[in-house]
């Protein structure tokens, strides 16, 4: 850790994952400003191969912004930033997202909300749909594929989202609060899916929730101030989904409340 924050990470893989698995990517050099406002002056995230690095903070630090610069969406000439593959090859195209709130096509099946990216890529629609079925039974809603999302409970329809961003197969996951808006056992049943499923990707978790972060984390980064830096992770001992009632786990929530909090007051509030 450098004095201004920032982390100084710069092993992409960690040589405890699994070989081959993931891809490291690292972001650096990250400048941002909205209007007057700089957001990200010099910022670095390190995202190790093939694990989950989770991103804390108070509401309007830049969380979301993170995750929207790293799937190219914050290209203007209010930001610019270095992302680098640990490959050499691009990030562009070798990236999933996975929404706060599922954003399925109201009208359509679970099953073509799933198949959505194949239909849009012009990709055959019979193999997608092949896989797509296996993957929505895998997340438990095999006998839901004609439903529509309406239909369906939170929970479901997070199932649904997160089965149509594993149909990506891509090696880099975002996740921008997918579990927020579930109640705790759902999301605890979700947290345990995801890590399942997810289990080798490299994945960037956005979450407000603290023991979100240590059941799924390998590493937990606090994002405050403004310009925003980054807390040195914390890193929970133990592979994840994390026992909740975990003696290690909930003595790392209570550094992690001190560390929330003192961003909480130090940092910036929407
Ligand atoms: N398109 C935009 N134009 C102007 N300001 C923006 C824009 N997008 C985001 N912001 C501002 O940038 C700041 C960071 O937003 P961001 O959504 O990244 O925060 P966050 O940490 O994810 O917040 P939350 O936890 O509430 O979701 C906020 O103050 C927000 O108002």
């Amino acid at each position: 850790m450098t004095p201004d924050g920032q982390s100084t990470t710069d092993h992409f893989s960690d040589p405890t994952a699994q070989a081959g698995a993931g891809l490291g990517v690292r972001l650096s050099g990250a400048h941002l400003s909205y209007d007057d406002t700089r957001l990200f002056d010099d910022l670095s995230l390190t995202l190790t191969a093939g694990r989950m690095t989770v991103l804390l903070g108070p509401s309007g630090v830049g969380k979301s912004t993170v995750l929207r610069l790293l799937a190219g969406l914050e290209d203007g000439a209010h930001a610019r930033a270095t992302i680098r593959c640990d490959d050499g090859g691009p990030l562009t195209g070798r990236v999933a997202y996975m929404a706060q709130r599922d954003s399925l096509l109201p009208w359509a099946s679970v099953l073509d909300n799933a198949v959505l990216g194949a239909r849009l890529r012009g990709e055959p629609l019979g193999p997608a749909r092949d896989r797509a079925r296996a993957l929505l039974a895998e997340v438990g809603l095999g006998d839901r594929l004609v439903d529509r999302p309406g239909a369906l409970s939170g929970g479901m329809r997070q199932r649904v989202s997160l089965a149509r961003a594993l149909m990506e197969d891509r090696p880099v996951v975002l996740m921008d609060e997918p579990f927020s808006a579930l109640d705790f056992l759902t999301r605890l049943r979700l947290q345990d899916l995801t890590a399942r499923l997810l289990a080798g990707r490299t994945v960037l978790l956005v979450t407000h929730d603290p023991l979100e972060a240590l059941r799924m984390g390998h590493a937990v980064h606090v994002l405050h101030g403004r310009p925003a830096t980054l807390d040195e992770a914390l890193v929970p001992p133990g592979a994840p989904p994390r026992d909740p009632t975990d003696r290690d786990v909930l003595a790392l929530q209570g550094e992690l409340l001190h560390r929330l909090t003192g961003a909480g007051h130090g940092g910036a509030v929407a």
